[in-house]
């Protein structure tokens, strides 16, 4: 816990790649500290940082588009469960720079601090995928987009990084739709809410941010045991929510 006694509220963003998760994270960003809001300290943080060391022989074949970026194996989850547990209690981590137009290698080389937020928003494909990471997160979000507009999204993003059309097709049959299949969409039950169109889905996103300021201010008022009491029931985050809701059923929204 930090000095002032305050908690950071994580929240996960996850769904396919492409699907809109950046895009909706920076939706919440702006209606969490835009102007006219009450100010809370907000920063991103993507789980492509969490990709784990390739050995040799795994950075040939990415080179050759041939490792699996999209499967389990890829992510250093023991580094990601760990730096989240320090963020979420308020204590300074240091995260590798995911830079996508640099080779993993090179991105990894880069580092920055993480702010001290009041809410840290961390989006990624598998953020779901195993309980101890997806306790974490007090609000859980899944992005649902239909698989020919991320594909086509991905295919744009993919050209401008500098990537055939042939190659990032192949890898998409190869690997991103299988991963999506088997890792990613069987998550979204875990959500607490699933958001359809993404970032252009205003409504969804204008309700959820009162409910994230009540997070934000239950934080600062939180005790250690409390939290403690909070933490032993993560893994409810759905109850815990309605809990709270019920506790405090006129939730305002913000001017
Ligand atoms: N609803 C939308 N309509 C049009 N373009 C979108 C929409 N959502 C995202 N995009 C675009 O699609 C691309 C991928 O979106 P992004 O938010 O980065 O996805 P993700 O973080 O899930 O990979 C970006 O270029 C973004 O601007
Ligand atoms: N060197 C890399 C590493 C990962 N990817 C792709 O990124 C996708 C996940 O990030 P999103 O922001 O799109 O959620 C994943 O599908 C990987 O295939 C990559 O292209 N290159």
């Amino acid at each position: 816990m930090s000095a002032n006694n305050k908690r950071t509220i994580l929240i996960g963003v996850a769904g396919g790649s492409s699907s809109g998760k950046t895009s909706v994270c920076e939706r919440i960003m702006q209606q969490l500290s835009g102007p006219g809001q009450l100010s809370s300290r907000v920063d991103m943080l993507s789980m492509s940082s969490f990709y784990r060391r390739l050995t040799d022989e795994e950075r040939k074949a990415a080179q050759a588009g041939l490792f699996n970026f999209d499967h389990p194996d890829a992510f250093d989850f023991d580094l990601m469960v760990s730096t989240l547990q320090d963020a979420r209690m308020g204590k300074p981590v240091r995260v590798a720079e995911y830079d996508p137009s640099l080779s993993l290698a090179a991105a990894q080389q880069r580092h920055r601090e993480l702010a001290l937020v009041d809410v840290l928003l961390v989006k990624g494909i598998l953020l779901f995928y195993q309980p101890r990471l997806r306790d974490l997160f007090d609000v859980k979000l899944f992005v649902d987009c239909d698989s020919d507009t991320r594909l086509a999204r991905r295919v744009r993003t993919d050209l401008a990084r500098g990537r055939s059309l042939v190659s990032t097709l192949n890898y998409h049959t190869e690997f991103v739709k299988p991963a999506f299949e088997g890792f990613c969409l069987p998550t979204k039950k875990y959500a607490d809410l699933v958001l359809p169109r993404g970032p252009e889905n205003l409504v969804a996103v204008e309700l959820m941010v009162p409910r994230i300021r009540d997070f934000v201010a239950e934080a600062t008022q939180a005790s250690p045991s409390k939290v403690a009491r909070r933490d032993r029931s993560n893994g409810k985050t759905a109850r815990h929510l309605s809990e709270s809701a019920a506790a405090q059923p006129q939730v305002s929204r913000p001017h």
